[in-house]
């Protein structure tokens, strides 16, 4: 008897997981495994190089795949080819997240535009102005960061925002003559003074926990010619970093910026609607003066750190997805919804929610 033929024969459903060996080891996943196994569960690691059909059976697929779908090289693009099609010849397997959604998270450019097309604006929550940069030709830049609205100090950022060794090398530019320094393909975004505070929000299915870190200081228009910061953002903004960068300027007082719960919590409300995805967490930092609350970053299964209870609020994530999938299903099928055939499902998906 194979272990699959065993799997096929046990009471347990199967996760299958991938993350890499650097990930498992700082989340300690071992431990997952022991919560699982308490929920009827078994966890197996998948094994990329290798079909997924003889590797399951799977209930579910759990995965952080950011840096092998932004390497995007021939190996890389097979591998998620395989996923891909496991995903569509078994619709009845629950991804978490899926490849699509994970793949919006990975261009910054898109994830800021999916927070401008939300309503959270109107609540004074916002993400600031920003553009895309493609070109090297500074002159023409110049033109489209003015015409976006995008304004000095701006920070710039790589287009890839997880999963690479340089998605976290960023520069904040003060003058026309910075415009040189951006390294497309970026996003410009408009910075905003918040007191060297960060605000992060995990979140995990309907459960999610905020967690203060340090950020960069208030930076102003100079009129002056001051050169371009560049900084890697892990060593700005982890829960021990003490980046010189973070250190107020001594004429400024760190008053506390108010961050408001009911804001959050529309926040987590709101995207969840949006991006389709159980595992993310989002940065937000409070504007000085004005408290409106700015969304600067969005990451697709970040690190967790300070995260109570991460791994029980993970396998109640994973067993609620599966629910609302079954019960879904079940529903599109009374309804003679073909749910194999995912553009009916959207469509059904919609009316679903209007019923809601
Ligand atoms: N628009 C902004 N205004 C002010 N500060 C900003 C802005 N955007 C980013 N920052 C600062 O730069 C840091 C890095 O930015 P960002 O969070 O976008 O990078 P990242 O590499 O995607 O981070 P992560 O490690 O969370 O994925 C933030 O933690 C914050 O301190
Ligand atoms: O380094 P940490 O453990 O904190 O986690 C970081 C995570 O690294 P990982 O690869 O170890 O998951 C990063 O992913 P990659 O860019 O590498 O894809 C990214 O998601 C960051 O946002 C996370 O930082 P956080 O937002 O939680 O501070
Ligand atoms: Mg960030
Ligand atoms: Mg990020």
């Amino acid at each position: 008897m194979t272990e699959n033929d065993k799997r096929s024969s046990s009471s347990s459903m199967v996760i299958g997981y991938w993350m890499s060996d650097r990930k498992s080891q700082k989340l300690n996943w071992i431990e997952f495994g022991k919560v699982c196994r308490q929920h009827g569960y078994e966890l197996v690691k998948l094994d990329l190089d290798k079909p997924l059909e003889n590797q399951g059976p799977f209930a579910v697929i759990l995965h952080k795949l950011t840096e092998i779908i932004a390497r995007n090289d021939e190996k890389a693009i097979q591998i998620i080819d395989r996923i891909e099609q496991y995903i569509k010849d078994h619709p009845e397997v629950l991804i978490i997240d899926p490849l699509d959604s994970v793949r919006t998270l990975l261009d910054r450019y898109k994830t800021y535009n999916v927070v401008l097309n939300t309503t959270l604006n109107n609540i004074g929550v916002f993400t600031p102005t920003f553009v895309e940069i493609l070109s090297t030709n500074v002159k023409d830049n110049i033109k489209k960061l003015k015409n976006a609205g995008v304004t000095f100090p701006f920070i710039c950022k790589p287009f890839v925002a997880q999963g690479t060794n340089y998605c976290h090398q960023m520069s904040v530019i003060f003058n026309e003559r910075g415009v040189a320094d951006c390294k497309p393909p970026c996003v410009a975004q408009s910075f905003i003074n918040h007191n060297a505070i960060l605000y992060k929000l995990y979140v995990v299915g309907d459960h999610y926990q905020m967690v203060e870190r340090p950020s960069l200081k208030n930076f102003y228009a100079s009129n002056d010619d001051r050169d371009t910061i560049t900084f890697d953002s892990h060593s700005v903004s982890k829960s021990d970093s003490s980046s010189e960068l973070s250190v107020l300027d001594p004429s400024e007082s760190a008053k506390g910026s108010s961050i408001d719960p009911i804001k959050l919590h529309s926040i987590v409300k709101t995207l969840g609607n949006h991006l389709n995805m159980s595992l993310y967490g989002v940065d937000v930092v409070v504007e000085n003066d004005t408290n409106r609350h700015a969304i600067i970053d969005i990451n697709a299964y970040p690190g967790y750190d300070g995260f109570p209870d991460f791994f029980g609020k993970l396998i109640d994530c994973v067993m609620s997805r599966r629910a609302q999938s079954i019960c879904s299903k079940a529903y599109f099928e009374d309804s003679g919804f073909d749910t194999s055939d995912s553009s009916d499902e959207k469509k059904s998906r919609a009316k679903l929610n209007s019923i809601n």
